[in-house]
């Protein structure tokens, strides 16, 4: 990362002290330059992963689809006794709808992800395979019924990882802005390729890291 000397003794003009963020144990003054230079690092690498996963063949995403839900099986206990909140998938994701179905046939309850505004944490929405569904942002769907539940588990699509646990995904902060908003956090779960392994993805003070990777290695 290249640091700027701007002459007044700070590493950025002091006008920038809206460029403070709250991390875990206090203020952290976050750089300007660095912040800028990891956005940028960070959008090429998110273009870069997902079309390596856009290329897969059906065959391999199937096959790949079945190994994650093997460890998810062995991952998550008490399946039946929790509000786990999964996804939708988009552009490569790891398809997980048909274990959401058998989790729900198995008396498993499970959420979906729901924009409500931009820059604010998400909502999980219950659902069920017999709920309508209705598109929302980035014409995703979602429950068109809003019952809104706690997730006690969250499984994250994942772009990237690294060694450390830190998520990559699309680069809004919608999951890191929801796990700090929800009274109890939830155990994350993230999900994706292992050609998303990544040795760092430069954390930020607001990337919070997930409990565990599955990539069906
Ligand atoms: N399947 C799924 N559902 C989800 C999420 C997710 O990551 N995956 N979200 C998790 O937050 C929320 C939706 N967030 C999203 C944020 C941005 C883009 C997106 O396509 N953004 C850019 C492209 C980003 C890039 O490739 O550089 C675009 O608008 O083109 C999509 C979903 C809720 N639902
Ligand atoms: N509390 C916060 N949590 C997350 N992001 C925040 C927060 N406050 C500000 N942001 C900004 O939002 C953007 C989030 O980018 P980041 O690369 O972390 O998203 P992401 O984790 O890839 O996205 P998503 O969770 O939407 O898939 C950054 O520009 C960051 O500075």
């Amino acid at each position: 990362m290249k640091f700027t000397d701007t002459g007044t003794g700070f590493s950025s003009p002091p006008c920038f002290a809206h460029e403070l963020e709250l991390s875990g144990d206090g203020f952290s003054m976050v750089d300007l330059q660095t912040a800028i230079e990891v956005e940028r690092w960070r959008k090429a690498k998110r273009a870069e992963l997902i079309a390596a996963r856009l290329n897969l063949s059906d065959d391999d995403r199937r096959s790949h689809a079945g190994r994650v839900v093997n460890q998810l099986e062995q991952a998550i206990e008490d399946k039946e006794n929790l509000v786990i909140g999964v996804y939708w998938p988009i552009k490569g994701e790891v398809d997980l709808r048909h274990w959401m179905h058998g989790v729900v046939g198995r008396g498993g309850r499970i959420a979906l992800p729901v924009v409500v505004e931009p820059r604010q944490p998400l909502k999980f929405h219950a659902w069920t395979p017999g709920s309508r569904m209705k598109l929302g942002a980035w014409n995703i769907p979602i429950p068109a019924q809003n019952k809104e539940v706690k997730p006690d588990i969250v499984i994250a699509p994942l772009v990237g990882f690294d060694s450390d646990c830190h998520r990559l995904g699309y680069g809004d902060g919608f999951y890191d802005r929801t796990l700090m908003s929800l009274p109890t956090r939830p155990k994350v779960i993230g999900v994706g390729h292992s050609s998303g392994a990544l040795t760092t993805i430069f954390p930020q003070p607001h990337d919070i890291p997930m409990d565990s990777i599955v990539t069906g290695e």
